[in-house]
């Protein structure tokens, strides 16, 4: 075709104007040269158009096929949970508890002559059956209710040694220590242990004739001792790998509330050890921490027994927070001075800031308080939890550092200075309350700033914020028995009779059943946030209920009038808006600190909706006398006989301590709630 153009140019040109061969040539080419460029950009444009079309029909379908997969992958992992939950419900269909086995026997002797104890607590007898059946199990029982003799018996029925895995070197200590006294061969190996004994303990793993029941490993161990594998290995091939105990097994799961790298690493103990019984133990009870650990240890579809996670010896309430600290310690001084006078207990608080400035001014006010935090020597730090232990002190202010493995039974309150970081964490803290089976109080003092205090510290990690929130609902409830919201955390069903009175709704002779329509509030608030934005301001949930309130800054203040409303009840909507999704935080970092600034929520837009009903239960602070002594009530408790009789045994001494104490003092206070 270019072929035929030059020639009719060629043609042309020397036919009207009979130029020269090589200026006509030359005039072609120019022309030729022009049309050709303009040919190919056109083109090549239009190819780039139609690549560019086809591009975003293969993005549609890209997307429309990801898609697919990701419903696919949802699909098939629901149907790998319910196979796995149907194995594990089969399995625990079935009574665990029977003393009909070859092994009923020796279990009975054991329990009575090695750990000196007359029958099981709720669930003890199942979990010991199971593993000793070979399944894998995964025992959840709430902090003391008796997790350690679910392996430390089994280990004394069969031939052969028990591996227990913990993550904390006092807890195994203690342990190691305590079945030595019950003349019953335990030891442990920790990065402290001395090289001989390390070496000992290493070769009676080889050692057909050892008579070690029970060793005690930090997960490190499977990590990081090639040698320690080896010889595990070697005792596993001989068929005297008994048991892999693995407590406080939930810190595989970062879902948990204390994860722990290391323990990613014993997926591998079923597959390489195959036919031992793996047997986790825990005091998580959320499905999805528990299906979690199931899968990381590869265990999943396993027997899961579970004991109620109700502790009704414990009595739950929430006390408004003051915003003076000194307001604060004055409560608190009321509380120990007065209400657990003689009474030992924990204060959390959640900085270490907080923690020593807490402890000293108590200590200013006379108390007898030792403080507790990750920042002190390690034996200062052992040595004030002794001295709390024997009772030196009357409370010991601390942080979450002060963590596992405390087993004082006496602890009589729990009282948490700012509210815990999720329901998870407060449940394991406050349990620490009342381990002998008496009444004891867990108190929460709370107001909406500590809210942001904590999620400025947690945001970062997967999830934390909506666990934050699950305690603020649990703090904002002044309708629901604060016992059921715990429960329903745990994925459990209690009835209203399960508290038995022992929460401060329940207890509650005044309770208010009001629900509250705070459609205009939201508005109002959304407002002033668009106001703000549109200024470049950015507002903390503090400075955005000063402009609800018409104060601060005159430019972000709300346009209508005040709220008619009080501003703590003000403070309780903000923070419900925010647990509820039509507030959200965002955060931002100064060179000193993180700040939580709030922003309109998803579920704003709800309020578009002519149908839509937003509504709050209005909660208010029932009265709690400060000064008046906590009751000394015998609790009905979910334990066997033996544990009553307990009771009324440690009642008996406690009530005449008391009585020789107020015949002394002539304190006659009244017992009331
Ligand atoms: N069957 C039983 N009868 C009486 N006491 C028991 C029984 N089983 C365990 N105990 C006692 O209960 C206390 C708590 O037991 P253990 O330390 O095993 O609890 P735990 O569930 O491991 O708690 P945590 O989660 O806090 O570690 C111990 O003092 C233990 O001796």
């Amino acid at each position: 075709m270019d072929g035929e153009v030059e020639v009719m140019y060629e043609e042309e040109l020397r036919h009207r104007n009979s130029h020269s061969l090589d200026e006509i040539q030359q005039y072609c080419f120019s022309i030729k040269k022009k049309q050709m460029s303009v040919t190919s950009v056109d083109t090549l444009q239009n190819e780039i158009k139609a690549i560019d079309e086809e591009l975003l029909e293969v993005d549609a379908q890209i997307a429309k096929w990801k898609r697919k997969q990701k419903l696919l992958l949802e699909k098939k992992n629901a149907l790998k949970n319910s196979i796995n939950k149907l194995k594990s419900d089969s399995l625990a269909s079935e009574d665990w508890a029977g003393t009909h086995y070859d092994w009923s026997d020796d279990v009975k002797n054991v329990l009575e002559n090695s750990f000196k104890l007359t029958c099981f607590r709720q669930k003890q007898l199942d979990a010991i059956n199971s593993t000793l059946s070979g399944h894998h199990v995964i025992v959840v029982m709430p902090t003391g209710a008796g997790k350690s003799l679910c392996y430390q018996l089994p280990a004394l029925i069969k031939p052969g040694i028990t591996i227990v895995v913990s993550p904390l070197i006092s807890l195994m200590e203690d342990q190691v220590r305590a079945l030595v006294k019950k003349d019953i061969p335990a030891q442990l190996i920790t990065s402290t242990t001395a090289k001989e004994d390390t070496n000992r303990v290493l070769n009676s793993l080889k050692d057909k004739k050892s008579p070690l029941k029970l060793l005690y490993v930090t997960p490190e161990r499977f990590a990081k001792s090639k040698r320690f594998m080896a010889n595990l290995q070697k005792c596993h091939a001989e068929g005297r790998l008994q048991r892999i105990a693995i407590d406080e097994v939930h810190c595989c799961s970062q879902w948990g509330h204390d994860f722990r790298p290391d323990y990613k690493f014993l997926g591998i103990l079923s597959s390489m050890f195959t036919g031992v019984p793996i047997l986790g133990l825990t005091a998580t009870a959320t499905a999805h921490v528990l299906s979690d650990v199931q899968k990381i240890l590869n265990i999943s579809g396993c027997l899961v027994i579970k004991s109620t996670f109700n502790r009704p010896n414990l009595y739950y309430r929430i006390l408004e927070k003051p915003s003076a600290r000194e307001e604060c310690l004055t409560i608190l001084e009321k509380l120990l001075k007065y209400r657990y006078k003689d009474k030992s207990g924990i204060i959390y608080t959640n900085s270490i800031k907080d923690c020593e400035e807490i402890a000293d001014g108590l200590k200013q006010r006379g108390i007898k308080v030792c403080f507790y935090h990750a920042n002190l020597d390690t034996q200062v730090r052992s040595s004030f939890h002794i001295k709390w232990h024997e009772n030196h002190y009357q409370a010991i202010v601390a942080t979450v550092a002060f963590g596992m493995g405390i087993d004082k039974p006496d602890v009589r309150f729990v009282i948490h200075h700012t509210i815990s970081k999720s329901m998870e964490n407060y449940y394991q803290e406050s349990g620490r309350a009342g381990r002998d089976g008496l009444r004891a109080e867990c108190l929460t003092l709370y107001r909406m700033q500590d809210i942001f205090k904590v999620s400025t510290m947690v945001f970062s990690s997967v999830g934390s914020l909506d666990h934050l929130y699950g305690m603020v609902k649990y703090c904002l409830s002044g309708t629901q028995c604060r016992r059921q919201l715990i429960a329903e955390h745990f994925d459990e069903d209690w009835g209203s009779s399960d508290c038995n009175k022992m929460c401060d709704v329940c207890s509650n002779t005044n309770p208010i059943n009001r629900e509250m329509n705070i459609e205009s509030h939201c508005k109002s608030l959304a407002n002033i946030i668009d106001n703000a934005e549109k200024l470049d301001i950015k507002l903390t949930a503090q400075k955005l209920i000063d402009a609800w309130f018409l104060k601060g800054p005159v430019n972000v203040r709300h346009k209508g009038k005040e709220p008619n409303i009080s501003r703590s009840l003000g403070e309780d909507i903000v923070a419900y808006l925010l647990i509820q999704g039509f507030l959200v935080e965002t955060f931002h970092f100064t060179a000193y600190s993180t700040i939580s600034y709030i922003v309109k929520g998803p579920n704003m837009d709800l309020l578009n909706d002519k149908n839509f009903i937003l509504k709050m239960p209005v909660r208010k602070y029932a009265t709690f006398d400060l000064k008046s002594m906590s009751p000394n009530v015998l609790c009905k408790t979910t334990d066997d006989k033996v544990d009553v009789d307990l009771q009324k045994r440690k009642l008996k001494s406690t009530d005449k301590e008391d009585k020789v104490k107020k015949s002394k003092t002539g304190n006659n206070a009244i017992e009331n709630d």
